[in-house]
């Protein structure tokens, strides 16, 4: 058998005679200091410095773990704003990986909304004015003929997951040209502290398909190309180009698709799904999270997903992945496709979604309702607005994922106080400023009654001397666990059953947290592990499983070996090669 090439151009995991295992590196010195995947700072044994020629460039005493992770957090808590602390721990993680992931595992929950959601909307902002430092890989228009050439140049061999963004609906901020690394940089962040995935197994990605943001084509700092996005054949034929030489140079790697805006998010994803194993994050990931959290929000009605009258809106790739997967849940309850979408109202920015608005979307289009659907309805625009359909549906579970800011009004609320005490409300847009209502303003318009979930974390709201918690209904809680799972079992396609799997796994772990729609975010590591884990035996039923190991595992074992398998941040020794 051919010898599998090293893990790293710089670097190889081995194992010495007792079995113990350490780094073989081919670097040493600054260039070592320089590597964060290798880099261990001011924890290097006195016998490492010696041997890989760094006496001298770091200071004498030799810390501990422990009193590294110390000093890091007490400087992270000297930072002012929350964009300083994004920036502090970003610093971090390219300077040393497994320190990074260390102190974010020991502050998951309060370091979560600074690397990830909502912070790191202020990040992609700011990308091009405060870059300092490389990470992850990018390509663009100028060059996307090398991309094979260009992806020799990752130094790593052997990456599992990758994450790639046009960064063309970037949160709620729509198009943000080049800044959208932030938000590739992000999810795998999450990937590894959560997911398990190494860091040396992920791979962030921007695709530089241009930005029809005129003011950051006139930005000089700006550091994207400047110029407009690409579309059509064109937009296609790099995407394929991208796709056929990342499958090359990393034949066992899952991609995540992230925040394509809802003209090319289905598309890309049809095109490339049984090409490469791939998913959509905003439409997939987003999709089997709203489920979850409906199952949850019914249970504590004492009814069933069946019982309730949904609308979605924001037609866009989370607003139709959201449609999609409560269709679909319905029809596990026992409905038909033609009941189940009698049941889903989408509204986008003309009102409800009709038949005869100009631009329907493929995707859109088994929701769109006819002239004729609506008989007794009323109605004074020309087609229903979202306050019409919440009355005339009778809506009790309202979704928001427009990006809007205050959407959800208070009128909104009160018409849906009509039909029942506890209406189910997620306004799930991100970040933090773009969310369709204040959760405390819920809380309060339906005096405590309200079942909510928000995309970005607030804090409880207090309401007539009790708490109410407010769910993070995040994809956070289904793309870890999913893709670790696929990575696991080397799944060639990423199948609807995998991810109805997550779906379900993420509903019944939430069953223990009575009247919650979602789980802490402190258990985010223990649901990745267990998703990955239903999700890999789903790829073995589904017959997509590469991985011949698992194959004949009984649950139990299969948990077992994915939960040793996750990655833990925590130093092996290293020798020179
Ligand atoms: N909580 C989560 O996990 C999660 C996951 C994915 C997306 N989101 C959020 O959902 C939002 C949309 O993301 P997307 O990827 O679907 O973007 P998108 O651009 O694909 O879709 C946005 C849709 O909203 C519609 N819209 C805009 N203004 C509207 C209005 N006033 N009324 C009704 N519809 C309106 C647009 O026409 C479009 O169809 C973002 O804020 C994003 O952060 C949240
Ligand atoms: O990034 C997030 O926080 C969730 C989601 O993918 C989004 O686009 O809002
Ligand atoms: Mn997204």
């Amino acid at each position: 058998m051919p010898k599998s090439p090293p893990v790293s151009r710089y670097y190889d995991v081995q194992r010495d005679e007792s079995g113990q295992r350490f780094i073989a590196v081919n670097v040493s010195g600054l260039s070592l200091l320089q590597n964060p995947l290798l880099n261990k700072t001011t924890a290097f044994t006195a016998e490492e410095r010696r041997e890989l020629g760094l006496e001298g460039l770091i200071p004498p005493h030799v810390s501990t773990f422990e009193e590294q992770k110390e000093r890091t957090y007490l400087r992270y808590l000297k930072a002012g704003s929350d964009l300083e602390k994004h920036e502090y721990l970003r610093a971090l993680q390219d300077r040393n990986e497994v320190l990074f992931y260390a102190v974010l595992e020991d502050h998951l929950e309060e370091m979560l909304p600074i690397i990830y959601t909502p912070t790191v909307g202020e990040a992609v902002k700011l990308y091009s004015s405060n870059y300092r430092y490389p990470r992850g890989f990018t390509v663009s228009l100028d060059d996307i003929e090398r991309v094979d050439e260009m992806l020799e140049n990752v130094t790593v061999n052997d990456v599992r997951m990758i994450v790639a963004t046009d960064s063309s609906a970037i949160l709620g901020l729509g198009d943000q040209g080049f800044g959208g690394m932030a938000i590739s940089i992000g999810k795998l962040s999450l990937y590894t502290a959560a997911g398990g995935v190494g860091p040396d197994k992920t791979l962030p990605v921007e695709l530089d398909v241009g930005t029809n943001r005129q003011d950051l084509i006139d930005d000089p700092l700006y550091l994207g190309l400047h110029r407009k996005r690409l579309s059509g054949p064109e937009y296609d034929e790099f995407l394929d180009a991208f796709v056929e030489a990342v499958a090359y140079r990393y034949p066992k790697a899952i991609i995540q698709w992230e925040d394509f805006s809802r003209g090319t998010a289905f598309r890309v994803l049809e095109r490339y799904r049984k090409v490469v194993p791939s998913f959509n994050d905003d439409i997939q990931g987003t999709g089997a999270m709203a489920l979850a959290g409906l199952l949850r929000a019914a249970r504590i009605k004492g009814e069933h997903l069946a019982d309730q009258v949904f609308a979605v809106v924001g037609a866009g790739a989370a607003g139709i992945g959201v449609a999609q997967a409560i269709r679909q849940g319905l029809q596990l309850e026992g409905l038909t496709f033609e009941e189940a979408n009698a049941r889903i109202f989408v509204v986008d920015r003309y009102g409800l979604l009709m038949d005869e608005q100009p631009d329907i979307e493929t995707q859109q289009l088994s929701f769109v309702r006819r002239r004729g659907d609506l008989s007794g309805w009323q109605y004074a625009g020309e087609y229903p607005n979202l306050h019409d359909v919440i009355v005339n549906a009778g809506v009790t579970a309202l979704l928001g994922f427009t990006g809007v800011a205050g959407l959800f009004g208070q009128a909104d609320i009160e018409a849906m106080l009509e039909r029942t005490p506890r209406p189910i409300v997620f306004p799930l847009s991100n970040p933090s400023s773009h969310v369709e209502a204040q959760p405390a303003d819920l809380i309060r318009w339906t005096r405590g009654g309200a079942i909510v979930a928000s995309g970005s974390p607030f804090e409880p709201v207090e309401y007539e001397g009790k708490l109410y918690p407010i769910g993070q209904g995040n994809n956070a809680f289904i793309f870890p666990g999913l893709g670790f799972g696929a990575v696991a079992a080397r799944a060639r396609e990423i199948t609807d059953n995998m991810i109805l799997t997550a779906a379900l796994t993420l509903a019944e772990y939430t069953a223990q947290y009575e009247g919650q729609v979602y789980p802490p975010i402190s258990e985010l590591r223990e649901i990745s592990v267990r998703m990955a884990a239903r999700v890999a035996r789903q790829a073995i039923l589904d017959g997509v499983c590469a991985e011949r190991r698992i194959r004949n595992l009984s649950d139990e074992e299969l948990e077992q070996v994915i939960r040793e398998r996750a990655w833990e941040p925590h130093y092996l020794p290293l020798r020179r090669q």
